[in-house]
């Protein structure tokens, strides 16, 4: 079949604002072995040789924010670069998010200068134009900034203490911006809006109508 012809496997990437639901949602997949999971590697991002970049980061986003972006994008190029032997790849996340989302949020609220702001783009440019970074489908789960700060509050994330609604506000605008502009969803790649406002119970019925769309991938097939 065609698919030894991929370089990559089918590529899928769950993108959200912070308390979006994206950890519940890749669970569900778990269960089919032809999907490869891809966590964010918070735990490489809170222990560095004993730095914790996101907690500085957060306290003091001026003086820190270009090395925790920096260092995101690193750990993310990899996790892109990662090989899996599984068919599917699921990521939580990806360098796209990265550069679109949250460092265009730091640059905006002027926590990341002119300067800092251009040197992680020309490396965001040099990598997307240098290494197969290709996504093949993005599921966004869709939340209301108010639902994703008590969610993000309920998981209680020590280093989130001081994430304040209008931070989500405008990481919300920005994945609105990036995946739907003018509330249309891209498609290239395809997007996937989830309504991820709603219960677990509703969510799973929402995982099992997607599921099919990315489970019964026959990869390589020209016919996608
Ligand atoms: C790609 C990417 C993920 C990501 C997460 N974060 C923050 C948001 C959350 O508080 C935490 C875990 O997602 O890291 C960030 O500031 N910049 C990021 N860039």
């Amino acid at each position: 079949d065609m698919s030894s012809l991929r370089s990559r496997p089918y590529t899928v990437v769950v993108e959200g604002n912070i308390g979006s639901g994206k950890t519940t949602f890749m669970d569900h997949f778990k269960q089919y072995e032809d999907v490869a999971l891809f966590s964010e590697p918070v735990d490489k991002w809170t222990n560095v040789e004993s730095h914790n970049l996101l907690g500085i980061m957060y306290k003091d986003p001026k003086k820190w924010a270009m090395t925790f972006q920096s260092y995101v994008q690193l750990t993310m190029v990899n996790m892109h670069k990662q090989r899996c032997p599984e068919p599917i790849k699921m990521m939580e996340r990806s360098l796209y998010s990265a550069r679109f989302c949250f460092v265009e949020n730091l640059y905006e609220n002027g926590y990341l200068d002119g300067p800092e702001y251009v040197v992680l783009d020309e490396w965001f440019k040099w990598i997307c134009s240098n290494l197969d970074i290709g996504v093949d489908m993005i599921v966004y789960l869709r939340t209301h900034p108010e639902v994703a700060l008590e969610r993000m509050k309920l998981r209680g994330r020590e280093e989130e203490s001081c994430v304040s609604l209008s931070y989500l506000r405008q990481l919300h605008n920005l994945h609105e911006k990036w995946l739907c502009p003018g509330g249309v969803p891209i498609t290239s790649p395809p997007v996937y809006v989830v309504d991820a406002n709603r219960s677990f119970s509703e969510m799973e019925k929402e995982m099992k109508r997607i599921s099919p769309l990315i489970c019964n991938r026959n990869n390589g097939s020209l016919t996608n």
